[in-house]
């Protein structure tokens, strides 16, 4: 099947744009919060927190009741990643209308990919326990190279992952619009993640609001490009 687009790779953030994974990372966030006797944080309220990785989320919340230090930030992001290992997707559904967009770009022939800020290791468990890392040729995470999003490292080296060609990255927060943008790739933001009220003034090529407006959005957006 032709696209009518002219993308060889679709790169993906994950949470907030492949997953709504705030009532899981909610979930560990907040029993990390009260292992160390502060209060916890409403999962809506959590969602903003999400985008450059678990030590970044711990020390906004920290800073929240308190503040942090760098030895408290170790020894609590300990305690989150391991609640957060042992459940890992069974709260976490995809965004409606994610499989079949998926399922499209790879009847195109398209090559996808995961950049996330999550650790490489849980991205990777989580893609695998939902049933959704097979879609993908490669997950970069925030700890897999020397810089993460908003740097264009992890971008550059998704492109180069997947055999090289024109590619495009979908995201729900600054990071990765912003890593998009430094490596000169075109990007479209989600509303339907964690960020609906500031998605539209990201600054990203295109803005989806549904997964069944994704190829009509890449086919504006690789015009001219
Ligand atoms: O902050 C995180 O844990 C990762 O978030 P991301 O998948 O949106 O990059
Ligand atoms: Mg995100």
């Amino acid at each position: 099947m032709a696209a009518a687009f002219a993308f060889d790779i679709i790169g993906f953030d994950l949470d907030g744009t492949l997953v709504d994974s705030s009532l899981e990372l909610s979930a560990s966030l907040n029993h990390a919060l009260r292992s160390a006797g502060r209060p916890e944080i409403a999962p809506a309220r959590v969602k903003s927190l999400v985008g450059m990785g678990a030590p970044a989320m711990l020390e906004m919340a920290l800073d929240q009741s308190g503040g942090h230090d760098r030895d408290l930030v170790k020894h609590l992001t300990t305690v989150l990643v391991d609640h957060y290992e042992a459940n890992l997707g069974s709260d976490c559904p995809l965004f409606p209308g994610l499989l079949p967009a998926l399922d499209k770009l790879q009847l195109y022939g398209v090559t996808l990919a995961v950049v996330t800020n999550k650790f490489e290791h849980l991205a990777v468990k989580l893609l695998r326990n939902i049933g959704l890392l097979d879609q993908f040729e490669t997950v970069i995470g925030g700890d897999s190279l020397a810089e993460c999003k908003p740097s264009p490292m992890p971008i550059h080296e998704m492109i180069q992952r997947c055999g090289g060609g024109r590619a495009a990255f979908v995201g729900d927060a600054s990071p990765d619009i912003d890593a998009a943008r430094a490596a000169q790739i075109p990007s479209i933001a989600v509303t339907f993640g964690f960020r609906p009220d500031s998605a539209r003034a990201l600054g990203a090529d295109s803005v989806i609001d549904h997964y069944d407006e994704l190829d009509a959005a890449l086919a504006r957006i690789s015009v001219g490009c």
